[in-house]
């Protein structure tokens, strides 16, 4: 794999397609911040890590946050019980589309990845309140990631809670239709908290490696979660990972993924090492354009699809 300079070099010209991308800003808060910025992380199973860029930048989960979530909820409840509130297809349509709801199969949200999956996802989060649901699922962030200090942003998570009228309306939605069956300001609170969550890009691609690894972290030795969780959650990753640029995103660079709009990666190579990557600046799909930039730059000269 890959040298520091090398990585430096990738990162450089990546940077270049800055400019054609835009921040995300119908969450306030993440508004604020510089497209330019870039930093990649490769977190390798012997512990080694090559990264570039400003790696102590912080970048908050927003939808990178449903495939973890996904799996705490595999472990709490079961494949069979999940899968009755959620499906497993790929829609085609934006992440925040409420359009197939009504039309595919009423109510059930086609895959966990689109928000109205995610949301009924997180409503499966085990624990006696919101507290303890969101304390649950930091406990497990913390553990995939090999690092107790990690915590959410107040202010994106306020910043989102104060403008998410399409999640209200997704989640009022399910409500109806009894796939959810909690009060939704509870739910938003979560779902806010949790989309909030920050990281560096180091930490992300820890969390690549331990999917990567089948669910076992190899620093450490522990099986975080069951392989079939991590199957579960990597085919996800190909299938819908990156919105409705999941098949494109297949063929030109073919490793699991999940992006946020945030500007957020978590890429998984089967076997090999984590990724984790943050560049703010985002195409018209809401993936990082200098972030997939990057990994093709990658995928091509590593031969890293795993096609
Ligand atoms: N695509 C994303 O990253 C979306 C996450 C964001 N918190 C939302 O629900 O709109």
């Amino acid at each position: 794999m890959c040298t520091k300079s090398e990585l430096e070099q990738f990162v450089k010209q990546a940077k270049q397609y800055a400019r054609f991308g835009k921040v995300a800003d119908y969450i306030p808060a993440l508004g604020k911040a510089n497209p330019n910025d870039l930093s990649i992380a490769i977190y390798k199973p012997d512990g080694n890590v090559i990264d570039a860029g400003d790696t102590t930048d912080k970048v908050t989960l927003q939808s990178i946050s449903k495939i973890i979530t996904l799996a705490l909820v595999l472990i709490d409840h079961g494949e069979k019980e999940v899968f009755q509130k959620v499906g497993m297809e790929p829609t085609g349509d934006p992440f925040h589309s409420i359009a197939k709801l009504e039309e595919v199969q009423p109510a059930k949200p086609l895959n966990p990845m689109i928000n109205a999956g995610a949301l009924a996802v997180t409503h499966m989060i085990n624990g006696a309140s919101v507290e303890e649901r969101f304390w649950r699922l930091l406990q497990f962030v913390r553990k995939l990631a090999g690092n107790p200090e990690i915590s959410y942003s107040k202010e994106v998570a306020t910043s989102e809670f104060e403008t998410a009228f399409l999640n209200r309306s997704l989640c009022y939605f399910l409500k109806q239709h009894g796939i959810i069956n909690e009060d939704v300001e509870e739910l938003m609170d979560l779902y806010t908290k949790q989309c909030a969550i920050e990281m560096t890009c180091v930490d992300l691609a820890r969390i690549g490696l331990v999917f990567a690894m089948d669910g076992r972290d190899p620093l450490t030795g522990e099986q975080i979660m069951p392989s079939d969780v991590a199957r579960i959650c990597k085919t996800f990753m190909v299938t819908c990972g990156m919105y409705n640029a999941s098949g494109e995103f297949a063929i030109k660079i073919g490793i699991p993924a999940k992006s946020g709009v945030s500007g957020g990666i978590l890429a998984a190579v089967p076997g090999r090492f984590g990724i984790g990557i943050f560049g703010p600046a985002l195409d018209d799909k809401g993936n990082s354009i200098t972030g997939m930039k990057l990994l093709k730059l990658l995928s091509k000269t590593y031969s890293l699809s795993i096609f």
